[in-house]
């Protein structure tokens, strides 16, 4: 039996899709894995910042298609990364253990975390939940627009005289460059994007036994906190036009979950928390929309 994995062709991308291949490996020892590379639209243009592009699931179409087509058979995406809305025909299988969900600071050399950042001091993000949490907390700081892969990300603190630049813990220790943060920012002050660090294992609806066969590699507290998060997400509606944030924590058998929503300026942005219980990460995820929306009119 062979499994064709489907995969924009990143770096990060690419280690992601090859970490869930080897604990599939480990679980499924006669079972082969080849990895296809697909370019993605979000791949091709390169300058634009992603919220001025405003095309959900940038990353996903083509990817999706070829799930649909049956060119491929499974496809490795970033969570953070895909809308709320599922394409029909298609579903999330089993969701490995989640990586670090924190943001983090990467510093000029000699800057060691944000307090640290000198009055009015750059500090580069394509994210408008970073840009406006930031700014929250430092309100001096010159947010600059940069977009690009993680790499180039941080090549833009030289290139574009930055102090820094806030990037996803996961993406940085993950493409084994975690000795470039320079400090995690506290949830408290930049709450992470709704499922942040956790992977979606994508799959034709209709594949029963490989639906079957992924989720063996399945996180229970991780697809807890993903459901929850990702209800937020599907609750406020929203895009990358507007600051979001979701953190969902499991403690026994109680859930907390935060979330942050703002609008497009930054001009209001509204953080709220909700308690519950574990099997109702849903409807915990649409009241937290409903309570925090009704606090942004
Ligand atoms: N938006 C791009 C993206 N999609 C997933 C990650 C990192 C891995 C993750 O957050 O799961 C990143 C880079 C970043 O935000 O720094």
């Amino acid at each position: 039996m062979k499994i064709v994995v489907g995969s924009r062709g990143s770096k990060l991308a690419l280690r992601q899709t090859n970490w869930v291949i080897d604990i599939l490996k480990e679980k499924f020892e006669d079972v082969e894995f080849e990895v296809k590379v697909i370019k993605t639209k979000g791949d091709k243009i390169v300058n634009v910042s992603l919220d001025k592009i405003g095309d959900k699931g940038l990353f996903v179409k083509e990817i999706e298609k070829e799930l649909l087509e049956g060119k491929i058979d499974m496809a490795v995406h970033s969570m953070k990364d895909m809308p709320s809305e599922m394409t029909e025909g298609l579903t999330f299988s089993g969701i490995p253990k989640r990586e670090d969900y924190r943001d983090v600071l990467v510093l000029r050399d000699g800057y060691k975390d944000i307090d640290d950042i000198p009055k009015g001091g750059r500090i580069g993000t394509g994210s408008k939940r970073r840009k406006y949490q930031l700014l929250k907390y430092r309100p001096d700081l010159e947010v600059v627009s940069i977009r690009g892969n993680v790499d180039t990300r941080i090549k833009k603190i030289e290139n574009e005289n930055l102090h820094g630049v806030v990037l996803a813990a996961a993406g940085l220790k993950r493409i084994g460059l975690e000795d470039k943060i320079s400090s995690y920012l506290s949830p408290d002050i930049v709450l992470p994007a709704p499922a942040q660090g956790a992977l979606a294992l994508q799959i034709r609806k209709d594949r029963l036994k490989l639906d079957k066969m992924l989720k063996k590699i399945s996180d229970r507290k991780t697809e807890i906190q993903i459901k929850a998060e990702r209800a937020f997400l599907k609750g406020v509606g929203g895009s990358c036009h507007v600051p979001i944030g979701a953190l969902c924590n499991v403690i026994e058998d109680r859930i907390i979950l935060e979330g942050i929503l703002g609008d497009e300026d930054g001009s209001k942005l509204v953080r709220e928390k909700i308690e519950g219980k574990i099997g109702d990460e849903e409807t915990i995820g649409y009241k937290l929309a409903d309570k925090i929306l009704k606090e942004l009119k």
